[in-house]
């Protein structure tokens, strides 16, 4: 099956909708448009996120994070603003925009910008939606956002290959897919499914992070691989997408999600140094390609 980008203003007469033509507006200004998936849910793709959204943003770039896992937000969490009170600006044509809210991290990090459902929800509420009305909702939170200028506007998309996904990258033109899996056979096979849709749809630049690749024994300091090995890798060469890294089961790092802190802005530990090197990578090889190389 080849799922092709259908063009925006494909019908005569007719433009796109205005949600959908702001959307076109914005992303002018999101120098790098990145989503991060998952074939298969739990295996870390919001903590990936925000890792690389804190990694870049304090390296100094622009950084904006859109939790699209409307069934399961928990990036607001992950990145200390889930209290935050969501204010909105009134345009002259009458349309409303959200004021995402920001954390700079007591000034180690660029204010990184945040826009997620679990705002619009209370904590323990279930979005009990049809996919339709999912797909607007993403849609909204990218066009109907003051997100301003961004050097990298980062996409949470919910996990799997369904259809709130094909919508949305047909909507939002990526530069980026990055595939979050975990080393074991299951994972691979629905991460495998993730890599073929963003080639398939034709996203420019497609890779694979491999999270919880090893745990190193707290008693004895052996690596133990709990979930195979190499398999993030191995897909990835197959597929013939890049490799940014592995990152291992780190305790530290659930501890700072769950506090609201990026584990790579808390403390040096073994998860911190690779989501720091993946998000280097990331930066280095879009830069290259925007350059042409
Ligand atoms: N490298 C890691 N080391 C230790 N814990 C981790 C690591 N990566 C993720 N976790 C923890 O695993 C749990 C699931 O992670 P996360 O919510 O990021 O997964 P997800 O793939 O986004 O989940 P979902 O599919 O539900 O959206 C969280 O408690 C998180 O803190």
């Amino acid at each position: 099956m080849t799922i092709k980008t259908p063009p925006t203003f494909n019908v005569p007469g007719l433009g796109a909708d205005p949600l959908t033509q702001r959307i076109k507006e914005k992303e002018k200004q999101w120098r790098f448009r990145i989503a991060v998936l998952s074939g298969k849910g739990g295996v870390g793709k919001s903590t990936v996120a925000v890792n690389l959204a804190a990694a870049l943003a304090k390296q100094g770039y622009f950084v904006g994070v859109l939790d699209a896992d409307v069934h399961g937000p928990n990036i607001a969490k992950m990145l200390g603003v889930e209290k935050a009170e969501i204010l909105a600006e009134k345009f002259e044509d009458g349309h409303f925009e959200m004021i995402p809210p920001m954390n700079d991290f007591f000034g180690q990090t660029t204010p990184i910008k945040v826009m997620s459902m679990g705002f619009m929800v209370p904590d323990d509420q279930p979005i009990i939606w049809r996919g339709a009305l999912v797909t607007k909702a993403i849609k909204q939170l990218l066009g109907d956002v003051k997100w301003g200028t961004l050097d990298f506007m980062i996409v949470d998309f919910p996990p799997g290959t369904g259809d709130q996904i094909l919508t949305v990258t047909q909507t939002l033109s990526l530069d980026a897919a990055i595939i979050v899996t975990t080393p074991q056979e299951v994972a691979l096979l629905d991460t495998g499914k993730a890599v073929n849709m963003m080639k398939q749809m034709e996203v420019p630049y497609v890779a694979v992070v491999e999270n919880m690749s090893y745990l190193i024994c707290p008693h004895c300091g052996n690596k133990i691989d709990l979930f195979g090995e190499g398999g993030g890798e191995k897909l990835a060469e197959k597929e013939g997408v890049d490799f940014l890294g592995k990152v291992p089961i780190d305790l530290k790092a659930r501890e700072a999600s769950d506090n609201g802190i990026p584990i790579v802005l808390f403390e040096e530990t073994p998860a911190a140094k690779a989501f720091m090197e993946i998000a280097q990578k990331l930066a280095r090889r879009l830069e290259k390609k925007e350059d042409g190389d």
